[in-house]
């Protein structure tokens, strides 16, 4: 039997990837609304309600609205929005970080899709925390940048307009006030005692980011050489699908020394890379905003909850 998929939000960025990664699939059948009813929280808590799996891909005060639609037992939702990331009634759907987060995810009715910096983010620093190397107390700083998908349908037909300013051909930074809404789930996902620093920026293309976090030894728990931390890093996510540990300092990746955030648009996958020397390390995750970073990930979860490869579908 086919598994019945309800895409609420299918108009916009995340839901038409989501339908377009469906379109070879012979085990999937996707529920379509009527294009007028798509807004109608009637007839979309009825597509809800009659679905297997719902995804929610939705500005969060929609996500919140669709959730508390649901009303038959039986159905399982995965939130792409921030709404339910740090609500302890639903799982976080990063497999990666650990087995208990995969058989959370196996298990789940309510599976919370990380955001797409935060996905950079904690890739990079969950595992020094498990291990012990980055002191919670860390004042851990992050920088990233992100295509323009990033922002969604509105900030796509900015940056395609005709009336696009000089400015937005250049690298912007944003979210100065230290108030982006990835930050709460960073710090509570990754157990920091406080909140990192977080400094994002847009850049003039489509899709695919670089998160960076560096790092002092002289603060760490003790004295870490990089080729501790990338050994940490391998062990951890050894034996993963989509997420790999490159050569330390990127020597073969990056021989001309740049790390270019766009190369794994279109794929699910997440490198990360350990650079730096004894004094200072830089830690880095690359991916796709729209990949591992939204809608790909959010099909990852799926397969992991119905029981099949995850990979299905994201070749
Ligand atoms: N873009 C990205 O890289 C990522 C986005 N996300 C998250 O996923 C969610 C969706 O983001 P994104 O796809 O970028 O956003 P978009 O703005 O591109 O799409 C949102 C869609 O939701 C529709 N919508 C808005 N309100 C309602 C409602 N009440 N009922 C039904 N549909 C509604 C919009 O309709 P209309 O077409 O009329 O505007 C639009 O089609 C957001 O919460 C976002 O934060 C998560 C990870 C990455
Ligand atoms: C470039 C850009 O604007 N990016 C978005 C984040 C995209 C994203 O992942 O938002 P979610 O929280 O829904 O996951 C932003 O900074 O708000």
């Amino acid at each position: 039997m086919k598994t019945r998929v309800f895409i609420d939000g299918k108009e916009g960025t995340t839901g038409l990837q989501i339908y377009e990664r469906f379109q070879n699939r012979n085990d999937v059948e996707i529920m379509l609304i009527d294009e007028e009813k798509r807004k109608d929280v009637n007839e979309r808590a009825k597509m809800i309600n009659s679905s297997d799996i719902t995804f929610l891909c939705l500005p969060d005060a929609a996500a919140i609205e669709a959730a508390s639609l649901c009303t038959n037992p039986d159905v399982r939702i995965i939130d792409a929005s921030t709404a339910h990331r740090t609500n302890p009634a639903w799982d976080y759907g990063f497999p990666e970080l650990s087995e208990k987060h995969r058989e959370n995810i196996r298990n789940s009715k309510r599976v919370a899709n990380p955001g797409c910096y935060a996905s950079g983010f904690i890739s990079l620093v969950y595992p020094l925390v498990k291990a012990g190397v980055l002191p919670e107390d860390y004042p851990v700083t992050c920088h990233a940048v992100s295509g323009y998908s990033g922002g969604g349908k509105k900030m796509i037909a900015a940056m395609e307009s005709e009336n696009k300013t000089k400015e937005m051909y250049s690298p912007r930074q944003y979210a100065l006030g230290q108030k982006h809404k990835h930050i709460p789930e960073m710090q509570a996902v990754c157990g920091l005692k406080y909140k990192p620093m977080f400094n994002p920026i847009v850049d003039d293309y489509y899709n695919g980011m670089v998160v960076s976090v560096p790092l002092v030894t002289r603060c760490l728990t003790k004295k870490y050489t990089p080729e501790n931390i990338h050994e940490i890093m391998a062990e951890h996510y050894v034996g993963q699908h989509f997420v790999k540990v490159m050569e330390l300092g990127g020597t073969e990746t990056l021989p001309d020394g740049f790390i270019a955030a766009n190369t794994l648009a279109g794929t699910n996958n997440m490198q990360i890379f350990v650079c730096g020397n004894e004094d200072q390390i830089l830690l880095m995750s690359r991916f796709d905003n729209l990949g591992k970073g939204a809608s790909g990930a959010a099909i990852q979860n799926m397969n992991i909850m119905l029981g099949i490869n995850e990979a299905t579908g994201l070749e």
